[in-house]
């Protein structure tokens, strides 16, 4: 029991003595009062309550408000997780506009986070549109009105010169991973500068949500160098700096000293995902970057896994390989090119050579087909895609010219698969593949109903924002969310626990790969082409394990001894949102209980509806 052995303190990193108790390191932190050495940063009685990662609500025992000295700073009754978690969900579907729903949940991340990714893990697929697209969209939109305490890191292009001692001031340490945003390509919503922060906060929830990585170890950014949305400028509740858009050497040098800052802060194996910005920066600041720092594109290279995952589940109903298909994009931008390059590897590994797939694949931007010989120029990042054709700017002709077999959806322009357009998918083959992936729901290019209703509910369908089921032909189907979030949190996870120094394009094939195995007949059968979202954690530790093997057999890893079993490893590396016990159990105190027996959650929240309703 008693002990002088040094120790760290998990809260800041200092080395503090034990000097009476030699008890879990988590209890040690809590009897600060108990013990002679301390770390000074040590926290006591209210910090408890007001420290997100610590606070526990009513669910604090008698004898935890004892040793830390909170008894009385909160109301008497006890109350269990499950209680908890019953009371959140009503609450948060009491409230109809989503907005508010948002609100809820942010506020609960803030005050409990461990309840707050409890709550999220009983229904993902009902929590994720809002912590997430669509509704996530939505909260960016009006960021002047969500913001209220901080969350995340605003570094501006004022700061430049001074990144490193801004990052300084993030209070926690042992930062491990970083999304990153300049707010310029908010979704399919454009610019909506410092608006943006909602996109890392959100992208970061779901690495600890989806995959448990620790919360502690993500750190939203939004590099604030402006924006060009002249009603952000003018709006009175705009949160960022008030000017243009820096561009040029001005933003290229602020970007440089924030990628040094960060590794010089954090370490050379820091993971920097960058997150939607803008194409002419996403792709060069990639190629920039990718095989000097531990960094990806999730838009670039997360979508084209989560695609190509989708495509080769889809060789299972088609019963056509990958090279067998017809693709045809409309969006050359990020997203586009950068799946279009994971299907050139992908079909590699069925011996395709690529100068024979990139003729399988057809791209459309703005200006209209990527020819060689259109007017406008064809972006740098897309021109082994162009074509030796004449230039039109017909897409809905080019879908029969090409006899298209996969429409893909990435111009952020709604309703642009029409029905004519998959009336002719429907006629090119048998089960045609269409993935409508704009985000959020309202700039897909096509709803899921839609592609059933225009295909005699012959397509293979997935969409960036999930859709309602769709009813057709007295059939109900659940058609899939073919969002990158399916694999960047488990990509993430396996490269930090491999603690890799970089993150190249061959780990989001494998992940791709691992997604596609993950899909069972049952899945194809009601139309989904991914795994349920149920599962998800479950898939992102497979994903993260395969990631891992793939780290080590391209000698990135710095953890050495390997682990003998990734799958195990990870399993061991994730987060445990359960509450922490903070106090060993009290003889004196009777026994915690709410005071009122319910046998389950539903009975609770019918308790509680009764009783009002009495009122
Ligand atoms: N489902 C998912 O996981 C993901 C979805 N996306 C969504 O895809 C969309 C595009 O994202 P990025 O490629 O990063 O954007 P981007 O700005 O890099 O590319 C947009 C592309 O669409 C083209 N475009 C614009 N208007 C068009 C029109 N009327 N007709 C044809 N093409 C047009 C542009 O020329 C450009 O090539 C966004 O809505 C985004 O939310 C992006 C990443 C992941
Ligand atoms: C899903 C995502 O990353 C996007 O729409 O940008
Ligand atoms: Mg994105």
């Amino acid at each position: 029991m008693f002990s002088v052995s040094p120790s760290f303190c998990a809260n800041c990193g200092v080395v503090v003595k034990l000097s009476k108790l030699t008890l879990s390191r988590t209890f040690f932190l809590t009897v600060r009062n108990s013990i002679d050495d301390y770390c000074p940063n040590l926290m006591r009685g209210i910090d408890y309550l007001k420290n997100p990662q610590f606070n526990k609500g009513l669910a604090f025992t008698m004898q935890e408000r004892q040793a830390l000295g909170i008894q009385g700073l909160i109301a008497a009754n006890y109350k269990t997780v499950e209680e908890q978690i019953a009371i959140c969900q009503f609450s948060v579907d009491r409230y109809k506009d989503p907005l508010n729903k948002y609100l809820y949940l942010t506020e609960l991340q803030d005050n409990n986070e461990r309840l707050f990714y409890e709550l999220l893990a009983t229904d993902v697929q009902k929590f994720l549109p809002i912590v997430y697209t669509p509704i996530v969209g939505l909260a960016c939109q009006r960021f002047g009105l969500v913001y209220r305490r901080p969350r995340g890191l605003f570094i501006t292009i004022q700061d430049k010169g001074r990144v490193a001692s801004v990052l300084r001031n993030w209070p926690v340490q042992n930062v491990r991973a970083i999304v990153v945003t300049d707010g310029e390509r908010i979704l399919g919503l454009g610019d909506l500068g410092a608006y943006g922060m909602g996109i890392p906060v959100g992208k970061l929830t779901l690495y600890t949500a989806l995959a448990g990585v620790p919360p502690a170890y993500c750190l939203p950014i939004t590099l604030d160098v402006g924006t060009n949305t002249q009603h952000l400028l003018e709006d009175p509740m705009y949160i960022g700096i008030r000017r243009k858009r820096a561009r040029g050497e001005e933003f290229d040098s602020f970007i440089e000293e924030f990628m040094r800052a960060c590794v010089k802060k954090y370490g050379q194996d820091v993971l920097i995902q960058f997150e939607d910005f803008a194409l002419a920066n996403a792709t060069r600041l990639l190629a920039k970057y990718q095989k000097h720092y531990c960094t990806f594109n999730d838009d670039i290279q997360g979508t084209a896994s989560v695609i190509v995952a989708g495509v080769i589940a889809a060789t299972r109903v088609t019963k056509r390989k990958i090279s067998d298909n017809v693709y045809l994009f409309l969006g050359a931008g990020s997203a586009g090119v950068g799946i279009a390059n994971l299907l050139v590897d992908a079909m590699k590994e069925e011996g395709v050579k690529p100068d024979e797939s990139r003729k399988k694949i057809y791209l459309f931007d703005v200006d209209g087909l990527l020819a060689k010989k259109r007017k406008e120029k064809v972006p740098i990042h897309a021109k082994h895609f162009a074509k030796d054709m004449e230039p039109t700017k017909n897409f809905e002709e080019f879908v029969v010219k090409v006899k298209a077999t996969c429409l893909i959806g990435v111009s952020t322009v709604p309703n642009t698969f029409t029905p004519t357009i998959l009336k002719q998918m429907a006629k090119n083959i048998d089960r045609p593949m269409i993935f409508a992936l704009s985000n959020p729901t309202h700039k897909s290019e096509c709803t899921a109903q839609a592609a059933y209703d225009h295909t005699e509910g012959r397509c293979i369908f997935a969409s960036g924002s999930p859709f309602p089921p769709v009813k057709f032909g007295g059939k109900k189907y659940y058609t899939g969310q073919g969002n990158n979030s399916y694999v960047y949190p488990g990509i993430a996870l396996g490269v930090l626990a491999s603690f890799a120094h970089h993150a190249p394009d061959p780990l989001f094939l494998v992940a791709a790969k691992t997604l596609a195995s993950n899909v069972s007949d049952e899945d194809l059968k009601i139309g989904r082409i991914y795994p349920s979202l149920g599962d998800i954690k479950c898939l992102s530790v497979k994903i993260a394990a395969a990631v891992m093997e793939e780290v080590y057999k391209l000698k990135l890893a710095s953890l050495y001894p390997k682990p003998k079993d990734c799958f195990e490893y990870v399993l061991d590396y994730i987060y445990n949102s359960s509450y922490q016990c903070y106090a060993p159990e009290l003889k004196d105190y009777p026994p915690e209980e709410s005071g009122i027996k319910v046998k389950s959650i539903k009975e609770m929240i019918d308790m509680y509806k009764a009783k009002n309703k009495k009122k």
